[in-house]
């Protein structure tokens, strides 16, 4: 998705992928049909190229020295029957909103990296949901079984992998249209505001759009060349946590310029807090891939396993292929964080540092509602800030779960909403999510962060 990259060519590449412990995989009860359905992905086009891949890798090594910032943001849990144009428009919008934000306020370039074409699998606490007298099987993600609580609906079903890659190739065939096709122009600044209902957020961001404006028109006076300069299309890229192995695994190809093996169902995959495991499945297929990846780390990720995890997954120590997200929680940060980030810097190895500030936040309303405080997703970013400050090292992006749609699933923001409001638009289908008024305040908050960060 990049404006710059060629598409590489691609062989497919069948490989017998050892077999070792995976966790959160579901237990499909008709093989047959999965052992079809691996085989027609297998033979699929791919869905994002090596190429691309490699541009993106590029960026993220700007990223961890400081000359880049990231963006990650989209879905929790992306469902096939909301992957619809709007849908998909205001996701992407939000995302750009929130980078001009960054951009501006910060004056640092910002790689954005979609949540969004193959988050569609999630890993669960456990295996079974309770509601009443009835016990079903979880809901794991639309890739593997429906929301929908009855027996017939939670049961796995692979041809569902089908429809996520068909879900996915049309998802990204939008975003590639709206962010090379002039809409991501950044004269379209106030454009992006347009069909959000108007609030504080979206006030502050409209005059900073004013400000924008009147740069371009600074710059277009001075003869800038507004139609070839990169200002007419944005580089996106989508991103996904690696779960689940049927879908992953038949979807790499050979990059046929260099041997390489590519994860091509997005640019950028990630392994979860709970599939990290050394010796797992999850980090076995992430090391075979040359696609720049992440690893999540939560509080009790210890610092000999985290170099341990860069001995497999970067070797070489290449700049931009491994990037760390860490979701530690608010009132963890401050103490987890720096001994992981100090002895991965004194090793030597240049990783990326991303904060989410969502995972670790996250608890049970009194109302019953999964939910998570704005205040507290803001603290945990300041708090990954303040720790790298303190260290002298790169702070290099946020990792967040946002909509574009005015959702009430966290509480508190210039909103204010509180318990009582969650249950009018609470429409996860998982983890909640920030709405577009969320999304935008914390960019300015991140921006303001982010224009105090040193340069190392
Ligand atoms: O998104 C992350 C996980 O899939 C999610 O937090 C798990 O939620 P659960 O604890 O309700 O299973
Ligand atoms: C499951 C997720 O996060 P974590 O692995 O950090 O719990 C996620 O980002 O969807």
């Amino acid at each position: 998705m990049s404006a710059t990259s060629e598409p590489a060519q691609l062989l497919s590449g069948q490989l017998d992928w050892p077999s070792l412990p995976a966790m959160q995989q579901p237990t499909w009860p008709d093989v047959d049909t999965l052992a079809r359905v691996r085989a027609e992905l297998a033979a699929s086009p791919p869905l994002v190229f090596a190429g691309e891949c490699d541009v993106l890798r590029d960026r993220l090594a700007d990223a961890a020295v400081g000359d880049a910032f990231v963006l990650q943001g989209g879905d929790c849990a992306e469902r096939f029957s909301e992957a619809t144009a709007d849908n998909i428009r205001d996701r992407v919008k939000t995302i750009l909103q929130m980078a001009a934000v960054l951009t501006y306020g910060a004056s640092t370039p910002v790689v954005k990296l979609g949540r969004l074409a193959g988050q569609y699998a999630k890993p669960r606490s456990k295996d079974t949901e309770t509601r009443g007298e009835a016990t079903l099987p979880a809901y794991r993600g639309d890739i593997i079984n429906d929301f929908e609580f009855d027996e017939q609906a939670r049961r796995p079903d692979p041809q569902r992998l089908l429809r996520a890659y068909h879900t996915a190739a049309s998802t990204l065939n939008l975003v590639r249209a709206f962010t090379t096709g002039g809409f991501a122009d950044l004269r379209h600044v106030h454009e992006w505001n347009r069909g959000f209902i108007a609030n504080a957020a979206y006030a502050r961001y409209e005059s900073m759009a004013v400000e924008i404006d009147r740069a371009m028109k600074f710059m277009l006076a001075c003869g800038v060349d507004f139609a070839s300069s990169p200002m007419s299309s944005v580089e996106f890229f989508a991103s996904h946590e690696a779960l689940l192995l049927d879908y992953e695994q038949p979807l790499t190809r050979i990059d046929s310029r260099t041997g390489d093996r590519y994860a091509v169902s997005g640019h950028f995959v990630w392994v979860g807090e709970r599939t990290r495991q050394l010796d797992g499945a999850h980090v076995d297929f992430a090391a075979r891939i040359k696609n720049p990846i992440g690893v999540k780390l939560g509080p009790t990720a210890d610092p000999d396993e985290v170099l341990r995890l860069i001995d497999i997954l970067d070797p070489e120590r290449e700049p931009g292929r491994l990037t760390f997200i860490t979701r530690m929680g608010a009132g963890t940060v401050r103490d987890a964080l720096p001994s992981i980030v100090q002895r991965v810097t004194d090793s030597g190895a240049k990783v990326v540092w991303v904060c989410d500030p969502m995972h670790g936040n996250t608890f049970e309303a009194p109302s019953g509602y999964k939910t998570r405080e704005f205040d507290a997703i803001i603290d945990e970013v300041q708090g990954f800030f303040e720790v790298h400050e303190g260290l002298g090292t790169v702070p290099g992006g946020v990792h967040v779960e946002l909509t574009g749609n005015d959702v009430t699933e966290c509480l508190g923001g210039s909103e204010k909403i509180l318990d009582a409001d969650l249950e009018k638009r609470y429409e996860t289908a998982c983890d909640p999510r920030l709405n577009h008024q969320q999304s935008l305040e914390m960019a300015f908050l991140v921006a303001e962060m982010l224009s105090r960060r040193s340069r190392v």
